[in-house]
């Protein structure tokens, strides 16, 4: 059964089609990445998913239910978790605060979940740290901290390895293979050695639409796929 899916889905910004008539599915326990040139639709695609972007047209169903008209924070408690190109965390905060805030919110045992949290995206010794001291790529680690605290059934991670060192990219790609056991995953991702060591499938989106659909193996030797990227001189 599909966690996920969207039929038909569309947003407009007045004459430009930013995602248009997108059918998805995604499966119970995948890991799916979402990929395409700059300017595809993605970041809009996924703010339809998670309560943020209201669609022009279409539907999206999760868990078996028409969520399309609920706000984002009922979205979460229906168990989506997602973090953000642009990042969320509470700057004025401690790394230990704001993960005890996203496990307070589902009245779990902070003293406990917290510091393990915190270990799994890398960051067990920052607890102390303020979120506003780290470095980008290290809030984007200290977001996922705070879904993965949630206890989601999707995690959606907007570019997740953006400002990461290598071998932070390396403890990142372990991360999501432990996850997977957990929640189902969707990841938009740019850097195509991470999208091809995660996912089990892969879905295209250029100029607002699905392009291609298929294993990393499928999509790499997809010539629609290459061109699209070559196109716009995208990696
Ligand atoms: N609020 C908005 N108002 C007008 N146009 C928008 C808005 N948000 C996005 N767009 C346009 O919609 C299209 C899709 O943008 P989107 O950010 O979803 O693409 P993307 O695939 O996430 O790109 P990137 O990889 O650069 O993040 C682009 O042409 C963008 O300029």
């Amino acid at each position: 059964m599909s966690l996920l899916q969207t039929r038909g889905l569309t947003k407009a910004f007045g004459g430009l089609h930013a995602v248009q008539d997108v059918d998805f599915d995604l499966p119970e326990g995948e890991v799916r990445a979402l990929i395409g040139p700059n300017g595809a639709g993605k970041t809009t695609f996924v703010g339809m998913l998670c309560g943020r972007v209201a669609p022009t047209a279409g539907a999206v169903r999760f868990a078996g239910a028409d969520i399309s008209r609920l706000p984002a924070h009922r979205r979460i408690r229906e168990g989506m978790a997602y973090t953000f190109q642009i990042t969320s965390v509470f700057a004025r905060l401690s790394c230990r605060e704001n993960v005890a805030l996203a496990v307070r919110r589902r009245k779990g045992d902070a003293a406990r979940e917290v510091p393990a949290a915190l270990a799994r995206v890398g960051l067990g010794d920052r607890a102390d740290q303020l979120a506003g001291d780290l470095s980008y790529g290290h809030q984007r680690l200290l977001e996922i901290a705070m879904g993965l605290a949630q206890k989601p059934r999707l995690l959606i991670l907007d570019e997740p390895t953006q400002g990461l060192a290598d071998s932070e990219i390396e403890g990142f790609v372990a991360l999501v293979r432990e996850v997977r056991a957990e929640a189902t995953v969707l990841l938009i991702e740019h850097n195509m050695s991470v999208v091809m060591d995660t996912a089990d499938r892969i879905t295209v989106l250029n100029f607002g639409e699905v392009l291609a659909e298929g294993t990393p193996e499928e999509i790499h030797a997809d010539g629609r796929v290459q061109d699209a990227y070559l196109g716009t001189g995208d990696a």
